[in-house]
């Protein structure tokens, strides 16, 4: 794969951003260009050198393109096949990154732009949006879907596979209708479901708001998603309306067996929900690749153990670390026990290795 490509973003905030950083980083000969809504975002990505050319529009320049990422909402980036159509070379990768597939391979196959186009979905992000919270390191380890439509050349799904891959994702290949109803189950209906529990305590609460106040951990962690973008995830529902209908059914159906049991005093009902939940619930690991949040956590051997947690976060403050945890750890996996530091992000994970193994620190990173 040659290194002095143009690619092309049509959107750029959170995970155009990411993206486009991360070409930028991993290809510094690359030249990227970029199309957004607002002028600001433009002026922004230019003043960071994320891009090098900036467009009030689609251009002609984006038939310079040997990849064009449309990373909008997803009938945004339905809506500007029909003009790129004329402009792109029939070397040209065109993907998108959006969170549901059938829509836009549909009006793909209706253009006929079936050869040029691979659809593209990395599993990963936040709540967040825009380029400002963009990072290079958003897609590493994360699966990166990708959706080649049935007129697309091996060779250029190779190509895109391992533009992937060299950007540190791992490239998964499904069907764009299986994509759409994973992601119903396993995306969509959680957002839902955040949302949906997030306006019940809003309108259960009292007028002192004693719910929002003593809101603890448990309800925060689920409900996170619930300050996603309301514009990108109104598109999302109705893009994957049929099959979010089926697994919202299938949900409703098993809340109203919860209420059964719970009317019937069945608490062995209620305990297999429990035990069940927990058993899949721990097979699935924190630290795998996925929408869920990464980890960036290392292990240190414990110098000693009165003073060693302090010794060492007093290192980490005084350099500019921030620490999300910080704990001793017993397990087989070391011989002797261990702190395990977490961090909130990948540099902060970078930088405190470097620092500590020149405080003379045994770190482990795993
Ligand atoms: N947020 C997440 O965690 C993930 C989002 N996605 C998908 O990625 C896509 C982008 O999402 P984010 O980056 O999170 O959103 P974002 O809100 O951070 O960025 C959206 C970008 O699209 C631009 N845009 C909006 N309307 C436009 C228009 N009419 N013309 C040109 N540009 C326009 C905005 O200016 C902005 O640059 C969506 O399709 C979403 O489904 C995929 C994986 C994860
Ligand atoms: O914030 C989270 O945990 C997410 O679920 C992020 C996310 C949002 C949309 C996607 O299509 C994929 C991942």
């Amino acid at each position: 794969m040659k290194s002095d490509f143009t690619a092309g973003f049509i959107g750029l905030g959170l995970i155009g951003g990411s993206i486009a950083r991360a070409i930028r980083f991993f290809y510094p000969d690359a030249r990227l260009i970029a199309h957004t809504r607002s002028r600001s975002t433009l002026d922004y990505a230019l003043d960071e050198n994320i891009i090098d050319e900036a467009y009030d529009g689609i251009s002609e320049a984006f038939g310079r393109c040997d990849y064009i990422f449309l990373c909008a909402p997803v009938e945004t980036n339905a809506s500007c096949l029909e003009r790129l159509k004329p402009l792109i070379g029939a070397d040209c990768i065109l993907t998108d990154v959006g969170s549901t597939k059938t829509d836009i391979h549909e009006k793909v196959n209706v253009l006929g732009m079936q050869k040029n186009f691979i659809g593209g979905h990395p599993m990963a992000g936040s709540e967040k949006t825009g380029i400002q919270n963009s990072k290079r390191h958003l897609i590493e380890n994360a699966y990166y879907v990708l959706t080649p439509s049935e007129e697309v050349s091996q060779e250029m799904l190779k190509r895109m596979e391992e533009l992937a891959s060299s950007l540190k994702a791992i490239p998964l290949i499904l069907d764009y209708h299986e994509h759409d109803y994973i992601t119903a189950a396993i995306s969509h209906l959680p957002h839902i479901i955040a949302s949906t529990l997030v306006n019940l305590v809003r309108d259960s609460d009292n007028e002192k708001e004693t719910m929002r106040t003593m809101a603890a951990g448990g309800f925060k962690d689920i409900t996170r998603i619930a300050s996603s973008s309301p514009e990108m995830w109104e598109q999302i529902c109705s893009a994957n309306r049929d099959n979010i209908i089926k697994v919202l059914d299938n949900y409703i159906n098993s809340l109203i067996s919860v209420k059964f049991a719970l009317a019937e005093q069945d608490a062995g009902e209620i305990y297999n929900l429990f035990s069940a939940s927990r058993e899949y619930r721990n097979s699935i690991s924190d630290t795998s690749s996925g929408p869920l949040k990464k980890v960036y956590a290392i292990y240190c051997d414990m110098v000693d153990e009165a003073g060693g947690i302090a010794a060492l976060s007093t290192i980490l403050a005084t350099n500019g670390i921030s620490i999300k945890n910080i704990g001793i750890v017993h397990n087989r996996e070391f011989e002797e026990a261990v702190l395990r530091v977490e961090f909130y992000e990948k540099e902060a994970e970078e930088k405190a290795v470097a620092l500590l193994r020149r405080y003379r620190y045994t770190v482990y990173e795993r």
